[in-house]
């Protein structure tokens, strides 16, 4: 079998026309702008490169994108005053800070500081219950883009057996309850789980995000089953080149699966068409305007 290649750049560019064409429609009902403020704190290349293209992505729905570049030397205060400023602009819908922060700023602290209502990407504790109740609330972006891979490629996935490789608060663990959401039968495997390749053996959906590069091969997986590589894996090559790879064996996975996402060019496109789906979703339920429920 040659597995379909899920095309997460196209999805992407789908629901990325999709939030323009709504936010266009808030604009004229509302008379106002969506926007994004991004915070970065240092000078880490890989995040200064995701900034932009959420910056980018931001511009391109018709929103507006305030960033804010802060040393890395700033103090947690100092960056807790400047995410309580957001909380009460209201030029402002949605807040995200570019993990990972330096090792003198507690995350926790500053995720408790963002006000949950402008929380797009799900990360403050009030969010992830809701999302474990059930509650309408924000969807941490990376699961949230593999929910709607997955929808779009396989339909219900109801009574489908998931293995969701990774427990971290930010994919994992959220990836894990939205599969649960839609009736799925989920296991979370981490480091300390016993023979992976059997567990991941029995699943009909298998997702990765581990930050190993090229760790679940082939021959861990059922015959059709539907992979959806998160992991994003920087690999030094010769004469300073680099390439990205993610934590599936393409090559030999694809022989395998039924359906696999790329890397690049599978759930990384789909994590920035979310973010800007949710700073959308913000916008509207701040001035009650009623988004098409499909988005
Ligand atoms: N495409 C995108 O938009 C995004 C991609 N990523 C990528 O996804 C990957 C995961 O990210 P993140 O969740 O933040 O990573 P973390 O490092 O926070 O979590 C990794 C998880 O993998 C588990 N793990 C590590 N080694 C093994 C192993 N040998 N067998 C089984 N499980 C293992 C860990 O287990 P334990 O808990 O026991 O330590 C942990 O739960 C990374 O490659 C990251 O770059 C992340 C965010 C967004
Ligand atoms: N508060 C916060 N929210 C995040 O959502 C968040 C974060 N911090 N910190 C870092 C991770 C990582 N992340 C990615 C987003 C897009 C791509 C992406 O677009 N990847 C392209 C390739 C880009 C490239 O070439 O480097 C692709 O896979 O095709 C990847 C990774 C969001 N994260």
């Amino acid at each position: 079998m040659t597995a379909r290649i899920i095309d997460g750049k196209a999805a992407a560019a789908a629901l990325r026309a999709d939030v323009a064409s709504e936010v266009a429609k808030f604009r004229v009902a509302t008379g106002r702008v969506p926007g994004l403020a991004v915070v970065l704190v240092g000078e880490d290349p890989a995040s200064a490169v995701y900034v932009r293209n959420k910056g980018k992505a931001t511009r391109e729905a018709g929103m507006l994108s305030f960033e804010h570049k802060l040393p890395a030397e700033i103090s947690e205060g100092k960056l807790v005053d400047l995410i309580e400023e957001l909380n009460t602009d209201p030029a402002v819908d949605g807040i995200l800070v570019q993990l990972p922060l330096p090792g003198h700023i507690d995350p926790d602290q500053v995720l408790l500081a963002i006000d949950p209502d402008k929380d797009v990407d799900g990360f403050h504790p009030i969010n992830v219950g809701r999302l474990a109740t059930g509650l309408n609330g924000f969807v941490p972006c990376t699961p949230l883009g593999c929910l709607k891979l997955l929808r779009a490629e396989l339909g219900d996935l109801s009574g489908k057996e998931a293995v969701v490789i990774g427990r971290s608060n930010i994919v994992g663990k959220p990836m894990a309850q939205l599969l649960l959401g839609d009736s799925c039968t989920v296991t979370i495997a981490h480091s300390r789980t016993r023979d992976l390749p059997e567990v991941v053996r029995r699943a009909d959906i298998v997702v990765a995000a581990v930050g190993r590069p090229e760790m679940v091969k082939g021959d861990w997986l059922k015959p059709g089953a539907a992979v959806i590589d998160v992991g994003i894996n920087r690999i030094a090559g010769e004469g300073g080149n680099s390439h990205l790879t993610g934590d599936v064996d393409f090559t030999s996975a694809s022989a395998v699966a039924g359906a696999i996402t790329p890397v690049p060019g599978g759930v990384g496109p789909m994590t920035i068409a979310c973010l800007i789906r949710n700073t959308l979703v913000s916008a509207a339920r701040r001035d009650s305007f009623a988004l098409d429920p499909a988005l």
